[in-house]
């Protein structure tokens, strides 16, 4: 089953290093901070952000709390616009008359899982309704690609029935993934997907985000605290301080060869053994649970 509306641009064949989205020497500033000093403005100020996500690739960013990363998401998803600056989009400037495919194209994936699901409506009809908002398809016609879409993510047909309460934090934050692929997007823009989670279920998450990748070529933007987790998923690092990027590059450039200070005081807590960086044969960070693979250099 296809959706009544093609997207603009899908199916065209690209380069899978391509960059699919891409923020150019971008400025911004809140409102509220635009009226404060300088001093007061900390990180509530992105300045001349250069950023490329690259077509199914995954894309790390990090940063101490404060530093911007939230707001970049917001800018990605079109849910602020830049003071100054561009935001590129499968190669093209993002404009007005590009917004509405643009939307359906880049999907997000917040922290709290359950928070981001209205508390009295099932999970099916939670999942199906992008499909019912944006193509006004009826919800008969969804079945198809609501199966396809908890398939995908690893959930059972039982769970559609439910209401938010009654599944784990881990399951939400599947629904929430199967809700943002139902719309079959290009990138996910996952702002802290796992940090509400558990250790084990934060395994879990990570390595389906992993495969979706994979399968589905899709390109990830990965926010993040835990460096690990980064390093775990993604083939290129941002890092930011202050609303400004102080490293940028491939994850073992950033990793292995931190340039500055803010970058070796970020690894100082992580031994290279849990960022399986240099790892010759597949085994397990040493805390992480079972279930969490170490990523080969290969499937970056
Ligand atoms: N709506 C807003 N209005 C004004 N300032 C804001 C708004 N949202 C965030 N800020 C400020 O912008 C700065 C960056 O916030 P942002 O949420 O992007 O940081 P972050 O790196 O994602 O932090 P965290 O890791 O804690 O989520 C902070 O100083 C924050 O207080």
């Amino acid at each position: 089953m296809t959706l009544p509306i093609e997207p603009p641009g899908r199916g065209t064949a690209r380069a899978s290093s391509e960059p699919i989205l891409e923020l150019r020497n971008v400025d911004f500033c809140y409102p509220a901070a635009r009226r404060s000093t300088a001093e007061v403005l900390g990180g509530s100020r992105l300045n001349k952000i250069n950023m490329s996500i690259r077509r199914g690739k995954a894309h790390g960013l990090i940063g101490e709390s404060g530093s911007g990363k939230s707001t970049i998401a917001k800018l990605l998803l079109g849910l602020a616009a830049p003071q100054a600056g561009q935001i590129l989009f499968d190669g093209e400037l993002l404009t007005p008359d590009r917004f509405a495919a643009f939307r359906l194209r880049v999907q997000p994936v917040f922290q709290a899982p359950l928070e981001a699901l209205s508390p009295a409506t099932p999970i099916g009809k939670q999942i199906i309704a992008p499909l019912l908002v944006n193509f006004k398809m009826k919800s008969s016609d969804c079945q198809a690609r609501l199966a396809a879409a908890i398939s995908a993510v690893g959930l059972s047909g039982d769970i559609l029935g439910k209401l938010p309460h009654q599944i784990s934090g881990g399951q939400a934050q599947r629904v929430n993934i199967a809700r943002a692929l139902i719309l079959d997007p290009e990138v996910l823009i996952c702002d802290e997907p796992v940090s509400a989670l558990d250790m084990t279920v934060q395994a879990q998450i990570l390595n389906l985000l992993l495969d979706l990748r994979e399968s589905r070529g899709l390109s990830l933007l990965f926010i993040s605290h835990d460096i690990r987790s980064v390093a775990y998923l993604c083939s290129e690092i941002t890092v930011l301080k202050c609303g400004s990027i102080v490293e940028s590059g491939s994850r073992d450039q950033v990793l292995l060869a931190p340039k500055t200070d803010y970058m070796k005081s970020l690894l100082e807590a992580v031994p290279n053994s849990e960022l399986g960086i240099k790892t010759a044969s597949p085994s397990t960070p040493r805390s992480w649970p079972a279930g969490c693979r170490i990523l080969p250099a290969d499937r970056h």
